[in-house]
């Protein structure tokens, strides 16, 4: 029921927010003797951080920075409503918090157009759905009994039960994705959660500029991502195949390995089984022993690089891989059936087992070839297991 492929970044981001607090204890001396310098450094980093993340088109990301950005104007210069904010803390504090959640619910959308609007317009709700909490939050202070014992819960209710309800929600909705963005978010909301309380006396700039430095390195790593992983199979693309190429050795071994009558499978159960079986089969590369490096090369094709290690080797991996393949019961879900039918069909009237083979091409590096000839040798010796009759490794 809970599919919780996001668990890995969120445990990291949660044990991030404890190491940074355990180091910022530690550095308490240190972070006020920079004070000075970490309070100027605040306005540009946190700008340049907007204008990378917009360029990346990480709208979601750009949005929380123009946010602390318009937070930190706030606290710094004398505006006109700043009495009234810091007479209604509380509103601010859930406001944000409700803010956090919404971002972690839309999409990056492209930040200059009309999709900006419908983010202000949520933004707004948030602020008017706090303002509502804290006003009408006493109906549910008058279900806890009159007693002395229940009098410290009752002053804690208007503000932490919608931080902790937001915090909440944050850490399923980033355990339930593998959107980095999502573990961020939940990193901003523990922090601001912890400094609205006063949980922590160090510098509010210094958490701002390591947020602003986290969010950074998320757009890199999800540019990267989106440059170098497939989004189908989550493997590794042609583009950094060819980045690993450079690097490579004196002596390694290619293999091309490609599925056998895909199109016949595309023709016969539809292109979205076609992409289970794909992503099924990418599945299985990447648990592939002995060292070897799996990329998609394009369509039902994929690579693998075998670094430092000869044809033998690679092909006794290779044989135990295709066995393994051949004898894999596939099983993938009808996404013809939708809606109320396929509520209405049974479990196993949705799901198909199915069986593919794949055909393997291996070839070694020998000083007189370079590696787009050794792929291509790869390349025939497929030409050649195909030809003997598919679900074969062939040199
Ligand atoms: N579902 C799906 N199909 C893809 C994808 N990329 C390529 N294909 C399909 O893969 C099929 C490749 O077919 P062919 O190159 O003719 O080869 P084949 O049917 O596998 O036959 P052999 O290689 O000779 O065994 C084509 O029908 C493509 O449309 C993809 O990402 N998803």
């Amino acid at each position: 029921m809970f599919n919780f492929v996001g668990l890995k970044p969120t445990l990291i981001s949660i044990a991030g927010v404890s190491v940074l607090f355990i180091l910022a204890t530690y550095f308490q001396v240190f972070i006020t003797e920079v004070s000075d310098s970490i309070h100027k450094a605040v306005y540009p980093v946190l700008a340049a951080v907007f204008l990378f993340s917009a360029q990346f088109n990480r709208s979601r990301i750009s949005l929380l920075c123009g946010i602390w950005l318009i937070f930190v104007f706030n606290e710094r210069h004398d505006v006109y409503w700043k009495a009234w904010l810091d007479t209604h803390q509380p509103w601010l504090i859930i406001t944000l918090s409700f803010i956090f959640v919404v971002c972690a619910l839309i999409k990056d959308r492209a930040l200059l157009s009309f999709h900006l609007i419908t983010r202000i317009i949520y933004f707004v709700l948030c602020g008017a759905l706090s303002w509502y909490w804290l006003l009408h939050n006493d109906s549910l202070l008058s279900l806890l009994p009159d007693n002395l014992i229940y009098e410290p819960i009752k002053a804690l209710i208007p503000t932490l039960l919608p931080l902790s309800l937001c915090n909440v929600t944050l850490l399923l909705l980033s355990m339930r994705s593998t959107d980095l963005t999502k573990s961020i978010l939940l990193i901003s909301s523990l922090l601001w959660s912890a400094t609205a309380f006063e949980l922590h006396e160090f510098a509010f700039d210094a958490i701002l500029l390591v947020l602003a430095v986290l969010y950074l390195l998320v757009v890199c790593i999800e540019s990267y991502f989106l440059a170098y992983r497939d989004e189908l199979t989550s493997l590794p693309t042609r583009r950094a195949l060819h980045q690993l190429a450079l690097s490579l050795g004196r002596r390694y071994t290619v293999a091309m390995i490609d599925i056998d009558h895909f199109k016949k499978f595309n023709d016969t159960y539809g292109h979205d089984i076609g992409d289970q079986v794909l992503k099924l089969v990418a599945s299985k590369l990447a648990k592939l022993k002995g060292g070897g490096r799996v990329f998609r090369y394009g369509g039902e094709e994929f690579t693998v690089i075998f670094s430092r290690k000869g044809i033998e080797h690679a092909q006794e991996y290779l044989e135990v891989l295709r066995e393994e393949i051949a004898n894999y019961d596939m099983v993938i879900r009808d996404t013809s059936r939708s809606g109320k039918q396929a509520r209405k069909s049974t479990r196993s009237q949705s799901m198909k087992t199915v069986h593919v083979t794949v055909s393997i091409g291996v070839a070694e590096k020998s000083a007189k070839y370079r590696f787009e000839q050794v792929l291509k040798r790869a390349d025939l010796a497929l030409y050649r297991a195909k030809k003997r009759g598919r679900n074969n490794v062939c040199q």
